[in-house]
């Protein structure tokens, strides 16, 4: 699915009106049925509902809504901010239709003049300010959303489209946003809803169908888009029947140091689970018996040190010996001793296929930044926003985190997921993609590592990288959501995503049709 700018997401709403037998007011009555249908299903006809409208379309909306919500038998009130000296064309009509059927319904607001106080468990609608936001809410207008937040303890918030004041496609960092308990957005995520800074803001996120032109959506393209199940469907491929365990590729996985073995047999099982056709392990001596006994599916190269890896660079000191490894796994449990991160650099300075890089590979990479050059093209690398930081240094919002995150993807063809409850796969074009499923019970020890595992096994299989991080982090995400439903948030571990990696390849895979 597109994420399209504001402006875009105008383009569309003109390329629907000019291009398709429905007028602008139409459009309005569509998403204002939309929107009042979702309220219906969710507060009963006993339910006051005020519903605070500015002086452009998103007002328009809410007064569609205000109308709309009267004819269901709702005791709805309009209070119409004027903020701005002007109303627009639809703004006017939707007053003027509310005014002739329900008299009593609208209310002015003159600017600086002061809010009504809504009955006890009211609704509160927020038809304020939408995608026409041309700046920062400040003095009045500021004050309302101040005050509406105030409200917040006793009344939940809808928000229209986008929360009053919070902007489509930029940081709202320190601006005066509405924090609503649902937006209800139309056909379009926008930017803001999927960047960890709003999440106050934009609470749960409904999308309503409008039916904005197919057309322009096909043709216009985006640099930031939302991965979904038909695209992940196209992308897995399933097993052919005279297949066998060459068939899916040989990983390398280096991973676990003394008291963090648990790290590299998640990763082990998260790798097996995920389909890898042979599997072998590097660790140090002290994590041997334990990868055997838990994975024993996985082979083993033991390390000449105790308690951390330092050899691992000969597996690959030839080209023939490289060649034995699809890919190279590398990170969780590693640690960061000084015999590691020389090994890392020799590994580095031999293996030229992608592979993935994570946890403590990523500290080391971050401790010692001529590595990053290094890194074969193509790569995954999987940080959390600590190690993001670490690697790529502080940022004042999250949008310019997103530049960066996207600004190194294509300076170094690296590919970036940066983790997080929409984790955003940055690619070599820089394009980037959000991911939507996982829940906040995957927030637990472990959980990065069986990733990890998913992308070094797919990788193995022979998917690029690309579509390896846009079906591994889908599939993680899913295979968490199942362990959720199962056992509940906060009992999953990560050894449960892992456990559930087959209900989510179950779900991956197209109906059967002879
Ligand atoms: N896209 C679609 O397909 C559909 C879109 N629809 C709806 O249209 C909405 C977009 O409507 P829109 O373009 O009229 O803009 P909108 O958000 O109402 O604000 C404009 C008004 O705000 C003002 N203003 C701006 N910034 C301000 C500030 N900081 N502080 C104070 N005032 C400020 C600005 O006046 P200004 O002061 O700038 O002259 C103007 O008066 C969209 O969000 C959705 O709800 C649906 O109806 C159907 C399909
Ligand atoms: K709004």
């Amino acid at each position: 699915m597109k994420i399209f700018t504001a402006q875009q997401i105008r383009e569309a709403d003109a390329y629907t009106i000019a291009n398709t037998p429905i007028s602008s007011l139409d459009l309005m009555e569509k998403a204002a049925i939309a929107c009042t249908a979702w309220i219906c299903r969710h507060y009963n006809e006993y339910t006051p509902v005020y519903i605070f409208c500015g002086m452009g379309n998103n007002g328009g909306d809410g007064l569609a809504i205000t109308r709309l919500l009267r004819n269901r038998g709702y005791e709805a009130h309009a209070y119409v901010l004027h903020h701005s000296s002007t109303a627009s064309a639809d703004h006017t009509a939707n007053r003027q239709a509310l005014q002739q059927q329900y008299p009593g319904a609208v209310h002015d607001i003159a600017e600086n003049g002061l809010l009504p106080r809504p009955d006890a468990h009211a609704l509160i609608v927020d038809a304020i300010l939408g995608t026409g936001l041309s700046r920062p809410a400040e003095g009045w207008t500021a004050n309302i959303i101040h005050q509406l937040n105030d409200l917040k303890a006793e009344h939940d918030i809808v928000a229209i489209d986008i929360p009053s004041g919070l902007q489509a496609d930029a940081s709202s960092v320190n601006t005066p946003v509405i924090k609503a308990d649902h937006t209800l957005s139309f056909e379009f995520y926008k930017l803001a809803f999927l960047l960890p800074e709003n999440a106050a803001a934009v609470g749960e996120i409904c999308i309503l169908t409008i039916d904005l032109s197919p057309e322009y959506i096909a043709q216009t393209t985006s640099r930031f888009n939302i991965t979904d199940i038909q695209q992940v469907r196209g992308i897995y491929r399933p097993r052919k029947a005279f297949s066998h365990k060459g068939t899916f590729g040989h990983a390398l996985l280096i991973a676990g140091s003394e008291g963090k073995t648990g790290a590299a047999v998640l990763s082990a099982k998260a790798c097996l689970r995920t389909g890898v056709g042979l599997l072998t392990c590097h660790i140090p001596k002290c994590g041997y018996e334990i990868i055997q006994i838990a994975a024993p599916g996985a082979m083993c190269f033991i390390d000449e040190q105790k308690d951390h890896s330092s050899s691992f660079h000969n597996h690959v000191s030839t080209p023939e010996a490289a060649a034995r490894f699809k890919t190279i796994g590398i990170g969780p449990g590693l640690g960061t001793a000084a015999g590691t991160c020389w090994a890392l650099e020799k590994l580095l300075d031999h293996y030229r296929q992608p592979m993935v890089l994570d946890a403590d590979a990523l500290n080391i990479l971050s401790s010692n930044p001529t590595l990053l050059n290094k890194v074969p093209h193509g790569s995954i690398l999987t940080p959390h926003p600590k190690e993001f930081e670490r690697l790529f240094g502080r940022t004042a919002n999250d949008v310019e985190r997103l530049q960066i995150l996207s600004g190194n993807a294509v300076k170094r063809q690296l590919n970036i997921l940066l983790k997080g409850r929409y984790t955003a796969m940055a690619f070599t074009d820089g394009s980037i993609w959000f991911n939507t499923t996982g829940n906040p019970g995957m927030a637990t020890g472990g959980s990065g590592d069986v990733l990890t595992g998913i992308l070094t096994s797919l990788l193995a299989q022979g998917y690029n990288s690309r579509d390896a991080m846009l079906m591994g982090v889908y599939l993680h995400g899913l295979s968490g959501d199942y362990a959720a439903a199962e056992l509940s948030e906060e009992a999953m571990i990560a050894e449960d995503i892992v456990e559930f990696l087959g209900r989510g390849f179950q779900h991956l895979r197209k109906p059967h049709t002879c």
